[in-house]
């Protein structure tokens, strides 16, 4: 056996042998887009956005994640792969609602996005949905929490809805932890229905703990809100608004991740 330690030079020679094994890696990710974008006939659809897929991706990171690197980079270089990916197969530029928390949308805009996907600022997330709604297969990005205008009014079959619930992966201390929803309209199998988002409209507030009360008007007449039901339980007569892939709390798991973030 050679204990000899190494030399900062070999080191860096091991770190740059591994460095281009990743690149190489990452330019042969690239080969195959010519190809996926002809089986998902993506230039039919315009937007390539597959929520659920993504979801997919990111609960096997989850489990596989171990060693020094916060999981936060590994999320991080992970979403600015597979957002430049989705964005070589159809440009699309996303529109956030910096009505409220703007640093925050900001810096949970270009986490989830990269810095490859044109961002375009507005003052209310009506804007927001008026721009997806004439849009091809633009995102929007549009924060939870109170709002003076239901928004979700103008979302619904036909038109843009909710895709996918912000932040994904829950652990503390995140980055980018700004609570939030993408909207988008649901092109080719772009839709994943695990947690239902429905309208409701009440007379007034329903009792504290009732639903899962995702965003909620405040002042009006009426109690106006978006609730998050399991899709399986939803009830006759719902309007469903969209749906999203269930969001992981690594608190909640034993993947190797949620001790090494
Ligand atoms: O799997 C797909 O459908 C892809 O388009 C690939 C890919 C990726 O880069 O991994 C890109 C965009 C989708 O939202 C999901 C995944």
């Amino acid at each position: 056996m050679n204990d000899t330690p190494k030399t900062l030079d070999d080191l860096r020679h091991e770190i740059d042998r591994i460095d281009d094994a990743m690149h190489r890696l990452l330019i042969e990710r690239g080969g195959i887009i010519d190809a996926l974008v002809r089986v998902k006939r993506t230039g039919e659809t315009g937007s390539a956005f597959r929520p659920g897929r993504e979801a997919d991706m990111m609960r096997r990171l989850v489990a596989r994640h171990s060693g020094r690197l916060p999981f936060s980079a590994v999320e991080n270089i992970w979403r600015t792969i597979i957002s430049g990916f989705t964005h070589v197969q159809a440009p699309y530029a996303v529109h956030v609602d910096m009505s409220s928390d703007p640093a925050g949308m900001r810096d949970l805009a270009r986490f989830q996005m990269g810095f490859d996907v044109p961002l375009i600022a507005y003052d209310s997330a009506d804007a927001v949905v008026s721009a997806v709604s004439a849009s091809q297969g633009d995102l929007g990005l549009i924060g939870l929490g109170v709002t003076r205008s239901p928004w979700w009014l103008n979302i619904g079959p036909g038109k843009p809805q909710v895709m996918a619930r912000l932040p994904f992966l829950i652990y503390p201390d995140r980055p980018a932890a700004t609570p939030a929803v993408v909207i988008a309209k649901p092109l080719g199998d772009a839709a994943v229905d695990e947690i239902a988002v429905v309208a409701a409209d009440f007379a007034a507030a329903p009792p504290a703990g009732m639903f899962d009360v995702i965003t909620e008007t405040v002042g009006g007449d009426r109690w106006r809100g978006l609730v998050a039901i399991p899709s399986a339980r939803v009830p006759e007569g719902a309007v469903r608004v969209g749906s999203y892939a269930q969001p992981i709390d690594l608190a909640d798991t034993a993947a190797p991740a949620a001790a090494a973030g």
